[in-house]
């Protein structure tokens, strides 16, 4: 098992580690829309979809890995609402490449944050 550190994203925010590498899998904590600096950013759905995606692309290069090598994500709402505004920024990010998904509300998310999502994802050297 290897624990993945990046000097690209913002520290954790607990006592966890942003991915776990094992047997060719990346398993990524969930990814929070906060900064390089760990700020977070507007409360406005779609500035936080973007924000999450692009920390959880930068996880997954850093981790050998890559949004196309996505086996399965895991999205955490505030409000069930945002669903059609997230599903098109993630179509956007993720192109033709469709992972298997799950999506949930949820009655509050850490940092007052509107969304979370994290993935399961093959590493490039994976057989
Ligand atoms: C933000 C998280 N991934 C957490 O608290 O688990």
């Amino acid at each position: 098992m290897k624990f993945i550190e990046s000097d690209n994203l913002p520290a954790a925010i607990g006592p966890y580690s942003p991915a776990i590498k094992v047997n060719g899998m990346i398993y990524t904590s969930a990814q929070v829309p906060v900064t390089l600096d760990g700020t977070l950013v507007e409360r406005d759905i779609k500035i936080q979809t973007r924000q999450v995606l692009s920390n959880l692309r930068t996880l997954l290069e850093d981790a050998e890995s890559g949004m196309n090598n996505v086996v399965k994500v895991s999205i955490y709402l505030e409000n069930i609402e945002d669903f059609g505004v997230v599903n098109v920024l993630f179509a956007e990010a993720f192109g033709e490449h469709k992972p298997a998904r799950s999506t949930i509300s949820t009655n509050g998310l850490p940092m007052n944050s509107l969304i979370m999502i994290d993935a399961v994802a093959m590493a490039s050297d994976y057989h």
